[in-house]
């Protein structure tokens, strides 16, 4: 057997988790042509490489497909219920960050925090007949979210991509989604209201919990952790 190391099959993830594993003596690489999903481990062996989405991964460490992960913290926690119980912290990388927050449309003058959008969706829902649609992706973590600071009045639309273009297309009223420099909201005449922070995420090495290993893969596992720096 061996250890199973997931990392991002692509983008800006992959490329930054290759340059933090080759800071600490682990070469990591895509093998083959760039559209092969192969990949090589320098610096130790019966480590392998896995190359998966970046959504996948705390599927995958949840079920000890891979032993140790790289994803966004975001992933985790909208992925895995108890995620506390299923995988283990051990370093948040420095890269990869990105906010998850609530967005209005800017032209709302009146809505600028939560309380404004409570008011707001039962309004709405009196209005029209129907409550009003958040879209995003992130359903577990913006439903609890929106439970702990008592807005209720609302429905979710799921979008799984080009989100802030949902309020534009007229299939949802709010958005949550992740960002960063901000501009894909701007660009879609949107605003975080100011309480609307959801969670911070950046790129993170996950352990996952309770998978059983062959003796000499849990002292391979010990000298990566070791070697990385993390344990
Ligand atoms: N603009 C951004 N800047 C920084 N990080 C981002 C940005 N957008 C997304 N991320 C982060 O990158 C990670 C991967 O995002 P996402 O789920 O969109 O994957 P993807 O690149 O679409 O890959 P896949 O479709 O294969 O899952 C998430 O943790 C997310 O928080
Ligand atoms: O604040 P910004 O710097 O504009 O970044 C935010 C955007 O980046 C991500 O999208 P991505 O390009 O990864 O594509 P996606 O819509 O498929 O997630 C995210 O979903 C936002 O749309």
């Amino acid at each position: 057997m061996s250890v199973k190391l997931g990392v991002p099959s692509k983008g800006r993830l992959m490329e930054k988790t290759f340059e933090w594993f080759g800071a600490r003596g682990i070469g990591l690489g895509r093998a083959g042509s760039d559209r092969e999903y192969a990949g090589f481990v320098d610096g130790i062996d019966n480590v392998e490489l896995v190359l998966l989405s970046a959504g996948e991964i705390p599927r995958e460490l949840a079920a000890g497909r891979i032993h140790l992960g790289v994803t966004g913290t975001d992933l985790v926690r909208e992925k895995l219920g108890q995620w506390e119980h299923r995988v283990e912290e051990l370093a948040e990388l420095g890269f990869g960050h990105a906010d998850l927050v609530l967005a209005v449309p800017r032209a709302w003058v009146d809505v600028g925090t939560l309380d404004d959008l409570d008011a707001v969706a039962a309004a709405f829902r009196a209005k029209h007949g129907f409550r009003l649609r958040i879209a995003t992706k992130y359903h577990r973590l913006v439903r609890e979210f929106l439970r702990e600071n008592g807005v209720a009045d609302y429905q979710l639309v799921d979008s799984q991509g080009a989100t802030e273009g949902t309020v534009k297309n007229e299939t949802a009223e709010a958005i949550a989604d992740i960002t960063s420099s901000g501009d894909t909201l701007r660009a879609n005449h949107l605003k975080t209201l100011d309480d609307g922070l959801i969670l911070r995420s950046q790129a993170t090495l996950f352990r996952a919990r309770g998978v059983d290993m062959e003796p000499e893969d849990r002292t391979t596992l010990k000298q990566l952790i070791a070697k990385l720096g993390v344990d």
